[in-house]
């Protein structure tokens, strides 16, 4: 798992490398300027492009002056570096690098205020202003240059960050930050670049490696992490040789209405299609020969009208609760009595939340361990309206720390807040996956870990990023639920190697 750092643990991780690896300041900088500059050809290669490289008077603007000079020597011709001095201070590397470049015949224009910019001809824009510096919001003659480069509307590519993007704390559409395709960024993504708020400025982003010290930085004290491909090989587990369908317990999944039998279909096929050993659906009797004819290996245990369910606990190793189970008074009695009867951990997903939500003394039913599965509305109406992602990522914490469970809230980098009060950033998914049914899906995934045994939080992480790993590896538009599912089997087995 990577650690995500904070603007001040970066700076340290700075430092520290300077001091451990004997590496000067300077050389960092060519470093970061060289990993910078292969992950921008690896992109754009056309060397016949224009390109205007805007650079501060501070470190940020040190790495723009060296990727202009190496950009060059790999033969980037149409070069043109514009200096925003509005200040007299620079930084030493900054200097260096301005005298480096006093060989080179690329020109120079150095800018003192935005109003001596009419025009900008070049194709592309790297940005080079401000980065991790940035300690107040931009005003002044920094908003106008800002504002009049967002006029442009040009291909800009960041370094480390757009100028004027915070890196942590909340983020709003009225924040003055320079529009960004692309920032390619040193080390760790920015923790923003991971919630949906930085869409307001910034396409997409892409890490590089400076050789920063791992080591301190993995040493570092952060709540926040970024799961990795290794952190799924290590906790999967392969099935026995002579094992048997006990050997991977027994998940029910509590879904479905008559008109949303979908979602019932999805979860409990999502429990199959994962590895449960035995599915059973409880869904209401109109569902019956939709649940019989397209998934055979599924038992039924069905529930008619207001009857009292009589569910015996014991028999179950996992319950998931709530894809398409619907609001009204007979689900709110449903759900009750289950809370009240099942005290393993279980999966709480959908209008589970919902009714908990609206009848909030349900909270305290909520065995310890369980995991909920809300996306962004269904946790606001748990917990209250946030204003910003960042206000999510704090009050996530606190919940998953009071509730002693693990919160998942679904986004394009979901977040799995662990009872300890560690915040995962679940790296793989994609736009293909933003079609109904998905989540259904993804809460029979976890239900069906929990059964065969995985810790909650492992059957969480398990399943968030193997979910996000078949949305991701999909070339086309949008995937399907059913189709995501049938690709478990497959994808699972993939990463047991
Ligand atoms: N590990 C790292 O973090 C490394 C960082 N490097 C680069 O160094 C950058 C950080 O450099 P610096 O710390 O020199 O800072 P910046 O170059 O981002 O900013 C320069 C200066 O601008 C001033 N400033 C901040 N906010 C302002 C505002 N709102 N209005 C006007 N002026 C403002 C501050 O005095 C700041 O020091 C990183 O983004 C990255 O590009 C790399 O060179 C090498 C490694
Ligand atoms: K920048």
């Amino acid at each position: 798992m990577e650690n995500l750092l904070n603007t001040e643990q970066m700076r340290a991780a700075d430092a520290q490398t300077i001091d451990s690896a004997k590496i000067s300041s300077l050389d960092l900088m060519e470093k970061a300027a060289g990993a910078f500059v292969s992950s921008f050809m690896s992109e754009f290669s056309e060397k016949y492009n224009s390109i205007a490289i805007y650079c501060g008077t501070g470190n940020n603007g040190g790495d723009g002056l060296s990727i202009a000079r190496m950009l060059h020597d790999k033969g980037f011709q149409a070069l043109d570096i514009k200096i925003v001095r509005f200040t007299e201070k620079s930084s030493a590397d900054f200097i260096a690098n301005l005298e480096a470049l006093s060989s080179y015949k690329i020109p120079v224009r150095e800018i003192r205020d935005a109003a001596e910019l009419t025009e900008e001809p070049a194709v592309l824009l790297i940005d080079a202003m401000l980065g991790s510096g940035l300690n107040k919001p931009l005003s002044g003659k920094w908003e106008a240059l800002v504002k009049k480069i967002n006029f442009w509307n040009k291909k800009v590519i960041a370094v480390d960050m757009p100028t004027g993007f915070r890196a942590e704390g909340p983020l709003t559409a009225d924040d003055c930050v320079v529009h960004a395709k692309l920032a390619i960024t040193f080390q760790r993504p920015k923790i923003n670049f991971l919630l949906p708020e930085s869409a307001f400025f910034l396409g997409e982003h892409r890490v590089v490696d400076i050789g920063l010290d791992e080591a301190y930085i993995q040493s570092l004290d952060s709540p926040y992490k970024l799961i990795e491909k290794e952190d799924i090989a290590c906790r999967l587990v392969k099935r026995d040789n002579f094992s048997h369908k006990g050997t991977y317990g027994h998940a029910l999944m509590v879904a479905g209405s008559a008109e949303t039998m979908g979602a019932a279909l999805l979860s409990a096929e999502a429990c199959l299609y994962s590895g449960a050993g035995l599915t059973t659906a409880c869904i209401p009797e109109e569902g019956l020969t939709a649940l019989n004819s397209r998934a055979p290996e599924i038992m039924a245990l069905v529930r008619t009208g207001a009857q009292e369910l009589d569910l015996n606990a014991d028999k179950y190793t996992s319950l998931g609760i709530g894809p398409g189970l619907g609001t009204e008074a007979n689900s709110l009695k449903l759900l009750t009595r289950i809370m009240r009867t099942y005290q393993k951990p279980m999966v709480l997903d959908a209008d589970a939340l919902t009714l908990i939500a609206s009848n909030y003394e349900l909270v305290q039913l909520i065995p310890e361990g369980s995991v909920l599965t809300p996306h962004m509305k269904e946790f606001d109406r748990l917990f209250g309206e946030h204003k910003s992602w960042w206000e999510r990522l704090e009050s996530g914490r606190d919940r998953a720390m009071t509730l002693g469970c693990t919160i998942v809230l679904k986004n394009r980098y979901t977040v799995i807040f662990l009872p300890d009060g560690t915040c995962l950033f679940n790296p793989t998914g994609s736009p293909a996956m933003a079609t109904g049914g998905m989540g259904d899906v993804l809460t029979g995934i976890i239900t069906s870990f929990i059964a065969q045994g995985y810790k909650p939080e492992d059957a969480a992480m398990l399943g968030v990023y193997l979910h996000g790993a078949i949305g991701q590896k999909t070339p086309d538009y949008v995937i399907p639920a059913s189709d995501l599912l049938r690709k478990l089997p497959s994808t699972i087995a993939a990463y047991l190697t």
